[in-house]
Parts: structure tokens; C-alpha cells; sequence
């Protein structure tokens, strides 16, 4: 594959933006297929797991960028950025092509790879991995993306959480980044394998889990922190593509 060519997953949209600190604001996505992590309870492991590669395909910038734009009808919107992780592919060339016609980018990443186009984001969210995924952030790493991004880019925190270890992991990430808004999301529970084609969520669990944050974070007065549910996994479950 060509050092320009990106792999794509998926380009689907409009839909919302489901989570973090552009909750509910329209968007197409562009989701790269591709992960240097294997979170325990990954809900796009289309995007991850190699033996879904079939469905990945290589495409330059302005292939990607003509399917936004036809998903848009044209109209600038926020673009965001997904996967596997999207950090892995050459996106800084899409990201300027789309800058130039009104669109705006986000980004979605666990924080293991820095690169410099990460300064051309809109928006950047960082998502290092808490216990319960069987990963261990890189912090140096976290940091270089941090300093990447640079002084134009929004940075946000997103931490997904299942358990008390979890949530002192959580603590501990903001302890070691102060300044950045940060975004508590409740675990879904081992979403099916996608050749399932199953959709069903544990939504009591969720529920659950949220009362169950909110519940920590007052009892703590952690009072900057932003709780919030996978807002498109309550409308429409594990489904692909929304
Ligand atoms: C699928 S990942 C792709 C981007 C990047 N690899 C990352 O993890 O940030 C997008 C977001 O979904 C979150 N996520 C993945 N599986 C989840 C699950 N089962 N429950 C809640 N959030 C989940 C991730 O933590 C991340 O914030
Ligand atoms: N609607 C919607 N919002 C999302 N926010 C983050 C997503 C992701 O998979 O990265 C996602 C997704 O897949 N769909
Ligand atoms: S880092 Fe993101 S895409 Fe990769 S396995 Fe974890 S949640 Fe899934
Ligand atoms: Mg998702």
C-alpha cells in the first residue's frame, strides 16, 4: 500500500456524535481500520481485529473526502475521525483538504501515537485505557500527543469506566493532566462479535453503572467532570454505521 493511501473501515453519516465534548452535534465519520491496542471489551472490533481486513480499503484523501462531501450534501460539518486507531494512517492530507472547503475535524484516539497533524484538528480526544481494558497507557506517549496537538486544537479526556478500578484510574489520569476537560463514559458491557449482527446492549447495566458514576463523582465534589452515556448506543444498541 502506498505511504498516502489511508485504510479505510467505514465513512458513514450524518449521524450525532455520540460521545464526549461534541455530544449530539452532527457528523459524518471516517473510521480507520487498524489498532496498535486489543481492549477486553472493544465495541468495533470490525476495526481492529485482522481478520476483518477484507472490509478495509485502501483510499487517498480525496477519495474519502468525495464520500464526505456526498454524505454532507456539500455542507460543512464536523468530520470525525475514528477506528481502530486513526493516529496509525497518513490523515494529515484529508484533514487540510477539508479545512480548505469549511469542514472541521475530530479525532478520536487512545493516546499511543503522536503526530503533528494532530495540530490541525479541531478537536482531539484523548482516551487512554483504564484497567478493565487489559491495556497499560504509554503516558510519554499521551503526552507527546498532548504537545502535538499544540495551542489551536481542543483537547478533551474521555475515560471509559466499569469498575472501581476504573475510576481511580480515572482519577489518576486527571491528576496527571488538570487542565483537560474530562469526559466519564459507563462501560458497554462485551458487545457481540460483528458477524453476529447482534445489537442487543445491556441497557440496565449501563443505566446501572451511570446512577453509579454520578453517584461517585458527587461524593467525591469532582465537580469539573462531565459523566455521559454513548448517547447513539442508547438509540440504536451495537449497530454498525450510526
Ligand atoms: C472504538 S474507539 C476508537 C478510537 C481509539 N482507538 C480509542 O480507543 O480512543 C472510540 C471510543 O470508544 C470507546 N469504547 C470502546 N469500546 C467501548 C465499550 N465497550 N464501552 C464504552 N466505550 C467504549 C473507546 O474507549 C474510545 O473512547
Ligand atoms: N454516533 C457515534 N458516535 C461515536 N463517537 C465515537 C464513536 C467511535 O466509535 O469512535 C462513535 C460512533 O461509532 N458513533
Ligand atoms: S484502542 Fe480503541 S479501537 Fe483499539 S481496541 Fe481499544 S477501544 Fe478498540
Ligand atoms: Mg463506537
Amino acid at each position: 500500500m502506498s505511504e498516502s493511501l489511508i485504510r479505510v473501515s467505514e465513512i458513514f453519516g450524518p449521524t450525532i456524535q455520540g460521545e464526549g465534548a461534541l455530544i449530539g452535534q452532527p457528523t459524518v465519520f471516517v473510521r480507520t481500520g487498524g489498532c496498535d491496542y486489543r481492549c477486553s471489551w472493544c465495541d468495533t472490533l470490525h476495526a481492529v481485529d485482522s481478520s476483518y481486513r477484507h472490509d478495509w480499503h485502501p483510499m487517498d484523501a480525496a477519495g474519502i473526502f468525495a464520500e464526505v462531501e456526498r454524505l454532507s450534501g456539500g455542507t460543512p460539518l464536523t468530520v470525525s475521525l475514528s477506528g481502530g486507531n486513526p493516529a496509525i494512517q497518513p490523515l494529515g492530507g484529508l484533514i487540510l483538504l477539508g479545512r480548505e472547503k469549511g469542514y472541521r475535524f475530530g479525532l478520536e484516539t487512545q493516546g499511543s501515537l503522536a503526530k503533528d497533524w494532530f495540530a490541525d484538528l479541531d478537536v482531539l480526544t484523548l482516551s487512554p485505557k483504564p484497567p478493565s481494558s487489559g491495556m497499560e497507557p504509554d503516558w510519554d506517549a499521551f503526552q507527546d500527543c498532548i504537545a502535538a496537538a499544540g495551542a489551536n486544537t481542543r483537547l478533551a479526556l474521555k475515560i471509559v469506566i466499569f469498575n472501581e478500578a476504573d475510576y481511580a484510574f480515572a482519577k489518576d489520569a486527571v491528576a496527571r493532566h488538570p487542565d483537560l476537560p474530562v469526559y466519564l463514559q459507563p462501560g458497554n458491557h462485551t458487545p457481540a462479535a460483528p458477524a453476529e449482527d447482534d445489537t442487543t446492549i445491556d441497557m440496565d447495566g449501563i443505566m446501572e453503572r451511570m446512577r453509579w458514576l454520578i453517584g461517585k463523582v458527587s461524593a467525591d465534589r469532582w465537580f469539573d467532570a462531565t459523566v455521559l452515556p454513548q448517547l447513539h448506543t442508547l438509540i440504536w444498541g451495537n449497530l454498525k454505521g450510526v
